[in-house]
């Protein structure tokens, strides 16, 4: 069984996937990792994100570099919605995210391109989004709880940017998969957002299965 778990930055996807994968007993791969893996692997090798030569090449990178607090800055997210608009850099990723997939068993996804292009048989599809001014919020939230402040009106900002970069670039670009349900997390507490999305796959599987 896949599930297929995509979104804009902050809606709740990844917490979404997790507590799924947990109900369901599947693994789960949070993909907009590796896109943050090769923006901070071209950082470190002074190489420029816009130029795909440069991007392509940080696609090498170690795995060890999925550990690094640092990936989960904002900056390290702009720099991954920046190198992902290459053709070249997301072939180079699909195979590794097509493998967890396809693994006996099952397994959950969440990005921004599972239902569309990594998994679009998937057996479950969920768009899991939120307003603007809800999701900066979130960020702040999370910035604040490290101990930061950051400035709010940077937060919407940078949000709105990748928003845009991600949803109209070429390739793959950040849109609803046919099939797939929408899940608005704006007004709901983690625990609502969590039910509803189990409600959402349980009735797809059921679908699924009745064919
Ligand atoms: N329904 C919700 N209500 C309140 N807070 C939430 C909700 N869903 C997620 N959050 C919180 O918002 C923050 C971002 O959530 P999460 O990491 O799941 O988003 P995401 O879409 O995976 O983000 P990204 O794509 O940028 O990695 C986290 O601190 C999470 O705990
Ligand atoms: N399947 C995916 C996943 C991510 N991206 C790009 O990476 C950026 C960072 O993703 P987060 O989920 O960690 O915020 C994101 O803004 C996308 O540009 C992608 O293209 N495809």
């Amino acid at each position: 069984m896949i599930i297929a778990v995509d979104g804009p930055a902050a809606s709740g996807k990844g917490t979404i996937a997790k507590a799924l994968a947990a109900h369901y007993g599947l693994p789960c791969l949070d993909t907009g990792l590796l896109y943050r893996a090769v923006g901070l692997a071209v950082l470190k090798r002074g190489g420029d994100p816009d130029r795909e030569a440069d991007a392509l090449a940080a696609c090498d990178f170690d795995d060890a570099i999925l550990a690094e607090p640092a990936l989960r800055s904002e900056a390290v997210g702009s720099l991954a919605s920046r190198v992902s608009v290459h053709p070249s850099v997301r072939a180079a990723l699909v195979s590794r995210q097509r493998d967890f997939a396809t693994q006996p068993g099952g397994a959950i996804l969440d990005g921004r391109d599972i239902a569309t292009v990594i998994a679009p048989d998937a057996d479950a599809k969920l768009f899991v989004t939120a307003s603007v001014a809800v999701r900066a919020q979130r960020r702040y939230s999370d910035a604040q709880a490290q101990g930061a402040r950051p400035d709010m009106d940077s937060l919407i900002a940078d949000i709105q940017a990748r928003d845009t970069r991600d949803m109209s670039r070429d390739h793959a670009p950040l849109r609803v998969a046919e099939g797939a349900d929408l899940l608005d997390t704006s007004d709901l507490t983690i625990d609502a957002a969590v039910r509803q999305a189990i409600a959402l796959v349980d009735a797809q599987l059921d679908r699924h299965r009745k064919g």
